[in-house]
């Protein structure tokens, strides 16, 4: 669970979004502190992937509030009932809070070196020499370095999620969001990213996960948040979810999956 004496790095209360006239989400709230780890799960559809892309302002939320950082996103509406955010404040927004997809989102013209070096120079002005020494130790972490003049299509896929961690990494986030790292990887792949993943949470990064791998999810969890039809049904810890639920249908989704 939260430490109370540690630092809010995310707020997000009461996010409603939907698709014409499906309400994908409706109300759906949480509060993350330095170092936590939150896992969402859930079953397929249940809203996990557009509450990720609502933080990460992807999405635009039709109701609720996002702080991050102290700074309160400008989620104005008028008139209509569609936000106005402001551009500036969602690139600023995007530069400290990492986001891994599913499908890796990899420059294919771009080196694997160059993945993670272009945001840094073009982004944050870091100069050349600086970035490539901070995206070499980085490859090296994540077990890439010998690949670092490859093109992601002559690299697996298991490399390719690697890399689009480390190019995340190298903006050095206050906040990492993965949107269900592992599920468009063949399942001998699957360990090679989670290693990666358990790693930066012993680190002590702050990190929010949308997964299915739920051994993972019960192993590094602070706090695990079940959505059902886009609510939270339950949230709990890691111990309490997958030991014993205080939903029903929370029990009966773990009995599917596990
Ligand atoms: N851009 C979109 N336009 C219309 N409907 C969408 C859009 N994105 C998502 N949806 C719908 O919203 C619902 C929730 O999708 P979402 O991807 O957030 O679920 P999820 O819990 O992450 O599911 P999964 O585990 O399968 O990825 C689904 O019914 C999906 O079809």
């Amino acid at each position: 669970m939260s430490r109370p004496e540690a630092k809010t790095v995310l707020t997000a209360d009461g996010i409603h979004k939907s698709y014409g006239d499906f309400a994908v989400l409706k109300g759906v709230s949480l509060a993350a502190r330095e170092r936590d780890v939150i896992c969402m799960i859930g079953a397929s559809g249940s809203g996990k992937s557009t509450f990720l892309r609502c933080i990460n302002l992807l999405e635009t939320p039709e109701a609720g509030s996002i702080a991050f950082e102290g700074e309160q996103l400008n989620l104005d509406r008028r008139g209509d009932g569609a936000a106005r955010l402001d551009a500036r404040q969602i690139s600023r927004i995007r530069s400290r809070m990492g986001m891994v997809f599913q499908s890796f989102n990899l420059w294919s013209h771009l080196t694997v070196l160059d993945n993670v070096t272009i945001a840094p120079i073009k982004v944050l002005g870091v100069p050349k020499a600086e970035a490539k020494e901070r995206a070499e130790a980085l490859l090296a972490k994540v077990g890439l370095f010998d690949k670092r003049f490859h093109y992601p299509a002559h690299i697996s896929g298991g490399q390719q999620q690697r890399c689009a961690i480390a190019r995340a990494l190298a903006m050095d986030p206050k906040l990492l969001l993965f949107d269900e790292p592992t599920s468009a990887l063949d399942p001998e792949l699957v360990g090679e990213v989670l290693r990666v993943m358990r790693l930066l949470a012993e680190e002590g990064r702050t990190m929010i996960v949308v997964t299915h791998e739920m051994a993972f999810a019960r192993e590094v969890s602070s706090e695990v948040l079940f959505l059902h039809e886009g609510k939270i049904e339950e949230r709990n810890t890691p111990e309490q979810i997958f030991g014993n639920p205080t939903s029903e249908r929370c029990r009966r989704f773990l009995q599917r999956v596990l």
